[in-house]
């Protein structure tokens, strides 16, 4: 395994973005989704992102997002890249990233294998697919609720797209979904945070050390 590529999501303070960009994360996480708790607004995002630029790269979560706040969003913020986290089609994908010239994560939510078959539509249209579990029948949110799915599923998965994995990750079992599925990218939320929505220096520390023993193991 070569060093795997680590996302942590959900950031809201310079205190624990500096942790992750410290640690090693390659890639760091802004929610624009008023029902998460880890919701941040634009101009606090622009900081956050100012903060990150040239460190790290920078991705947008939106869930079914309106024309109106993606444009705020690329002209506030800048991001890398624009998580996708509702049920966006292919054809939106394709549309957002030719309009905005933006690199694009289309996020699945995984309960079985059929769920992973689903990907090949978006396969040749995006530049990352990120599959999570899907979201408990409940749930207000379709990710971030710290629920896994099963990792075998993305064993020996080829779709000619980088793939990247999320869903109920922490410093506990982050080497083992990396062993497990086969992937090199991760991407962690509620595993990191000491209440909802609260991230923890510590824990975002423990989770970049854990997943780099992993990829070093491997290799
Ligand atoms: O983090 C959120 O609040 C969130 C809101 C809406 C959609 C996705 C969200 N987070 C993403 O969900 C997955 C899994 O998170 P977790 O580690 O299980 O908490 C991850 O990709 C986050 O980026």
């Amino acid at each position: 395994m070569t060093r795997p590529l680590i996302k942590i999501c959900g950031l809201s303070t310079p205190q624990t973005l500096d942790a992750a960009l410290d640690a090693g994360a390659a890639m760091i996480g802004l929610v624009f989704f008023a029902k998460s708790p880890r919701n941040v607004p634009l101009d606090q995002a622009a900081r956050l992102a100012d903060r990150a630029r040239g460190k790290a790269e920078i991705a947008a979560l939106t869930v079914d997002a309106d024309d109106g706040l993606i444009a705020d969003i690329m002209r506030e913020v800048r991001p890398d890249w624009l998580q996708l986290h509702g049920s966006e089609t292919p054809e939106r994908c394709a549309e957002l990233k030719a309009r905005h010239g933006v690199k694009v994560m289309k996020a699945l939510g995984v309960s079985q294998a059929t769920d992973v078959e689903k990907a090949a539509g978006y396969a040749g249209v995006v530049d990352k697919l990120l599959f999570d579990a899907k979201p408990p029948k409940d749930a207000v949110l379709p990710g971030g609720n710290g629920v896994a799915f099963d990792w075998t599923l993305l064993r020996g998965l080829d779709l000619g797209v980088p793939v990247m994995l999320s869903g109920g990750l922490n410093p506990q079992t982050v080497a083992e979904a990396l062993r497990i599925s086969g992937v090199n990218e991760v991407d962690v939320s509620s595993g990191v945070e000491r209440e909802r929505g609260v991230k923890d220096e510590t824990l975002i520390r423990a989770f970049i050390a854990e997943a780099e023993r992993a990829g070093e193991e491997t290799r």
